[in-house]
């Protein structure tokens, strides 16, 4: 894994912290441990190694799902915030993506005006109808695209609003159940179907198309991120977008795309396209255990990207589409 070549530039990459300060607990299936005050303590950690690096990341890309939906409960979601963006103090930049427990936690209106809206001072986003995506360029011929996959949700939209309307029929015309966070069926795709999961609207997908069609132009290597994968076989189809179909095809038809990042399925997965798309989907740090960890830096070169994984997380080589 080593190169001779010092990386263009590194970045660090960590998944559905979740921190509560709640006691240890269990997920829905009661099939995983989920540590929620330790989540804390792996995110020190994984900062304490993103600070040792030989070249210091220039960013984090953390992948949405920061705290636990369960601080709500205990009215601690601004307390719960606060200590986990401590930690990230003497960090570079973060790029926080929103997940499901962000909506959990907050209103849309809330993330836009709180530490955890990233897209300031890049091309930022304004009302709380919009969705939450934007894109920026750490370094010349590099690009990052922060996807907002709740974007077509029942949870983070207004009741009132189009968007929450579209959502609700869409959600239950593939889902009969009167729990909406129970799947429609116990195996395949159709299981996406569920509340805990969201789509990209139209508007976004065109957005996105339009930003890939100028990253083509300018040759560039775009890394795209949202908090729900989107291949099929980077996941447990549970934790799929609704529409991911959409946006692999729109990735697909694009020569920039080399990797796709997202969280959300705690157990994580990994699949290399027929484009040779690289689908990563990192393991969560709220399911593992302590003497573990589940970070990484992934390191940039000018003809792949080299994935340095720490505890579950494995290294990976990431070769560019190109170089098929
Ligand atoms: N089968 C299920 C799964 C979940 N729920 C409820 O949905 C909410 C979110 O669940 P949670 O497990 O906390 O969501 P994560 O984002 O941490 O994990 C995503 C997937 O579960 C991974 O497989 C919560 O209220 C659950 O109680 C449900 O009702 N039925």
């Amino acid at each position: 894994m080593e190169d001779c070549k010092p990386p263009v530039f590194t970045f660090g990459i960590i998944a559905d912290i979740q921190y509560a300060d709640i006691d240890d607990g269990l997920n829905f299936k009661q099939t995983r441990k989920r540590y929620y005050r330790n989540s804390l303590r792996l995110l020190q950690k994984a900062n304490e190694g993103w600070n040792e690096e030989k070249v210091k990341p220039s960013f984090i890309l953390q992948l949405g799902d920061i705290i636990d939906g369960f601080n709500k409960k205990y009215d601690a979601s601004q307390r719960a915030l606060d200590t986990v963006v401590r930690v990230f103090d003497h960090s570079p930049a973060v790029h926080h993506v929103w997940g499901n427990h962000e909506f959990y936690n907050f209103t849309r209106g809330a993330l836009l005006s709180s530490v955890l809206n990233s897209s300031t001072n890049q091309q930022s986003v304004s009302d709380a109808d919009e969705f939450y995506a934007y894109h920026f360029s750490p370094t010349h011929n590099f690009r990052f695209v922060v996807l907002d996959a709740y974007d077509m949700s029942i949870i983070g939209r207004e009741q009132s609003s189009e968007k929450y309307e579209q959502s609700l029929k869409l959600l239950k015309d593939h889902n009969t159940n009167e729990d909406l966070n129970h799947p429609p069926v116990f195996s395949g795709l159709e299981q996406r179907f569920v509340k805990f999961n969201g789509g990209f609207s139209e508007d976004q997908l065109k957005w996105l198309d339009g930003v890939l069609s100028k990253a083509d132009e300018a040759e560039e290597k775009v890394t795209v991120a949202s908090h729900l994968p989107v291949h099929p076989d980077s996941t447990d189809p549970i934790c799929l977008s609704w529409n991911y179909n959409e946006v692999l095809s729109i990735l697909q038809s694009h020569k920039s795309v080399v990797c796709f990042m997202a969280g959300h399925d705690h157990d994580g997965g990994y699949h290399r396209d027929c484009s040779g798309i690289h689908h990563l989907t990192l393991e969560g740090v709220i399911e593992t255990p302590p003497e573990s960890n589940a970070y990484g830096t992934v390191h940039v070169y000018e003809d792949r990207m080299v994935l340095k994984g720490n505890g579950r997380m494995l290294d990976r080589v990431l070769e560019y589409p190109g170089n098929l």
